[in-house]
């Protein structure tokens, strides 16, 4: 298969690239600066020079907060440009792979939610999110839509980086204990598309919306005091911060983010045979990659 990535300088598309280097596929994953996704002519030129076979989506604005003062470039590339692509790849008669977010729901639930349940986002990332995965749909019948949540990894801007860079200068985090989620290894989400791409190639065609997350709930707060288990069990942390639990009126944000986002994955399960590891394992991993303090040098 020829695979485009596109988005490859991103936590998603780093993971895709360290993994399509130990396959037999064909790839490319320009960065924004090689393939910027809301230049429709840029896309076209891009598809007639590579010929993919199929597109893994993984370019996203991502910054929730500032994505408040940035409705319009959040929505030109969680949007408009998602729509861009699955027209392209509707041209290219190709399947279009997109990633998507927990936070187009609004986390009123209590218990996992489902593809089908109600969406009601509540910030502008998460609006926008929602109308790519509209856009997407309305383009092309052939898409896969991958709803996902709390990505980490030893790459780009992360929960996980940010707590161990915090520990380095405050000696106490205060950290939400209200909104519960499942993290997610970007690695892990990667593993799960290429064994997709491979179903694809060998003929396999349940296209439409998944949930894909790691497995075993948690929140912020629980997700924090694990990352400082590991990496003290690890050695190698020097400052192990107190972590306060606190409630999310105790630390405002821009962006409003749902309470609970726990995505129930049994439908690509069923469908396309994935498996939900662990994500305290994948986080072991990615700790020890990063050597600890030194997170903010990748
Ligand atoms: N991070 C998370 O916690 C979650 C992410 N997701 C979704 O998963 C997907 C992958 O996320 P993740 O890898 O974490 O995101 P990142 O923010 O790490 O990567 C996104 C990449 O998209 C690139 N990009 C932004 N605008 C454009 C553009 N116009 N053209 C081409 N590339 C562009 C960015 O480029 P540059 O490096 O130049 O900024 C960046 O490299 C996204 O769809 C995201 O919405 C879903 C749930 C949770
Ligand atoms: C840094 C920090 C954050 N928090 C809170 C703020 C927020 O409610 C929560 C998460 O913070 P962040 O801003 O790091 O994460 P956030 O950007 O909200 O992460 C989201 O990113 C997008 C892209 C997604 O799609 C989501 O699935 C989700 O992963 O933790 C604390 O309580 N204490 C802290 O010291």
């Amino acid at each position: 298969m020829r695979v485009l990535v596109t988005g490859g300088n991103g936590q998603l598309g780093r993971c895709l690239q360290d993994r399509l280097k130990n396959t037999s596929h064909e790839w490319q994953a320009p960065d924004q600066s090689s393939l910027d996704i809301t230049n429709k002519s840029a896309i076209s030129y891009y598809f007639d020079k590579f010929q993919p076979d199929v597109v893994v989506n993984a370019a996203a604005y991502t910054a929730v907060d500032k994505a408040e003062s940035e409705k319009d470039i959040a929505y030109l590339v969680n949007t408009v440009a998602a729509g861009y692509l699955g027209s392209q790849c509707k041209k290219a008669a190709i399947p279009l792979i997109h990633i998507s977010t927990d936070y187009v729901f609004d986390g009123k639930m209590t218990i996992p939610y489902k593809v089908g349940d109600e969406t009601n986002p509540q910030s502008v990332y998460g609006t926008t999110k929602l109308a790519g995965e509209k856009a997407v749909q309305t383009a092309l019948a052939e898409h896969i839509i991958i709803r996902t949540s709390w990505v980490f990894s030893e790459y780009g801007n992360n929960f996980v980086k940010t707590m161990l860079r915090l520990a380095n200068v405050h000696p106490v985090l205060k950290v939400v204990g209200d909104q519960y989620g499942c993290p997610t290894y970007a690695g892990d989400l990667a593993d799960a598309i290429l064994q997709m791409i491979i179903q694809i190639q060998s003929g396999h065609k349940s296209w439409g919306t998944y949930h894909y997350c790691s497995d075993q709930a948690t929140s912020w707060h629980g997700f924090a005091q694990v990352i400082f288990d590991e990496a003290n069990q690890q050695g190698g942390i020097e400052n192990i911060p107190q972590i306060r639990l606190i409630n999310t009126d105790e630390y405002p944000t821009i962006a409003k983010r749902p309470l609970y986002s726990v995505l129930d994955c049994r439908l690509i399960a069923h469908e396309w045979n994935i498996k939900m590891p662990y994500w305290r394992k994948s986080l072991t991993q990615v700790l020890s990659i990063l050597e600890y303090g030194n997170a903010n040098n990748k």
